[in-house]
């Protein structure tokens, strides 16, 4: 299949890419700026640096792949950012996904879009795909809106919803666990919020569940996301006990004292029920996923 993936050179895109080649897949990668991987040797590989809320660029970039399949990775990421500066947010991550569904549309291309349960309220927790969204944030409104635009797509689509994703970079950005460590290992006081709830999702899991849809082209909403529920703080101690250090300076507050900018769902989570009946998906438990991450 030929494979158009956004957000490529991202911490989620980069292993999207790299497990669509291993699958065997013909990948078209995309991303804003300059190809940071070493995928270039790999015969089935090819990117396209591309601005998917450019229509001009991008009719161009869709006219030479002509995919069978778009995983639309890319997405402006990290709430606190779309919190304040919103209009980036929504020409990123709604006005760009429409961009992208109108071009697939002339390709009858399959379309898979990458959510989160930032869409939900953080009321109830441990959300399933048919509960209704209610974002607390301006980055999951903008998922939100992007979700009701795949939503009326004719022509096939999947919406792949995760949550907290970690896992060892390729040459995306880092994440909360790697951070984490690093404050450990280098004994840094840091405050780390432990009344929020989250199903952290090791990032190959994540990658091998899209690539599950990618290979079935199964329609629908899918929470792929880890099978533990833990606080941030509940992370950072399992990883102090992974790396054998006691003497670290991470200490447990609340939300209201970390007062971060974008309000955040207390009780996340995402139930993958149905990821593991429809998709065959199975995720490996947080601390198998630490230990991945940090050999
Ligand atoms: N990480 C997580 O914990 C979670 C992530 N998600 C979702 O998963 C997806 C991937 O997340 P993640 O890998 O962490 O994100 P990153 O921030 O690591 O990567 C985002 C990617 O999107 C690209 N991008 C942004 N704007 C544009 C644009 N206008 N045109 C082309 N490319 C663009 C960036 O390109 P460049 O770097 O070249 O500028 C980058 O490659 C996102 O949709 C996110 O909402 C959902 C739940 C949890
Ligand atoms: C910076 C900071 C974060 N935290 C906590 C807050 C949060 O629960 C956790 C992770 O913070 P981050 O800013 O990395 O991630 P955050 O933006 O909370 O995570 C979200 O990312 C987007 C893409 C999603 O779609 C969501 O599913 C979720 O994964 O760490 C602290 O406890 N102390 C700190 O100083």
């Amino acid at each position: 299949m030929k494979v158009f993936v956004t957000g490529a050179n991202g911490f989620v895109g980069s292993y999207i890419v790299a497990q669509l080649l291993a699958d065997g897949h013909e990948v078209f990668a995309s991303s804003r700026t300059g190809d940071l991987s070493s995928f270039n040797t790999n015969k089935n590989y090819r990117f396209i640096q591309v601005d998917f809320s450019d229509p001009f660029s991008l009719h161009d970039a869709f006219e030479f792949v002509q995919p069978d399949i778009v995983v639309h990775s890319g997405a402006m990421s990290r709430p606190d950012d779309c919190e304040i500066k919103q209009s980036d947010a929504f020409d990123t991550n709604v006005f760009g996904t429409v961009q992208l569904l109108l071009n697939a549309e002339a390709y009858k291309s399959f379309f898979i879009f990458l959510s989160t349960d930032f869409i939900f309220d953080g009321e109830k927790g441990m959300y399933k795909e048919e509960d209704k969204p209610a974002p607390v944030s301006y980055y999951g409104k903008t998922k939100m809106d992007a979700e009701e635009a795949v939503m009326e797509y004719r022509h096939g689509w999947a919406i792949v919803r995760t949550s907290f994703v970690y896992g060892k970079p390729l040459y995306g950005r880092g994440n909360f666990i790697t951070m984490i460590a690093d404050k450990i290992r280098t004994k840094q006081p840091f405050n780390v919020v432990n009344d929020q709830l989250r199903t952290p999702t090791y990032v190959s899991d994540l990658a091998n569940g899209i690539a599950a849809i990618v290979k079935q082209r199964t329609g629908g909403v899918f929470n792929i996301a880890g099978k533990n529920i833990l606080t941030p703080f509940e992370m950072a101690q399992r990883v102090a006990e992974s790396l054998g250090i006691s003497d670290h300076l991470i200490r447990p507050v609340t939300k209201d004292e970390l007062k971060e900018l974008a309000q955040r769902p207390l009780k996340g989570g995402l139930d993958i029920n149905k990821a593991i009946s429809d998709l065959k998906y199975e995720p490996v438990s947080f601390d198998e996923g630490l230990r991945a991450t940090l050999r």
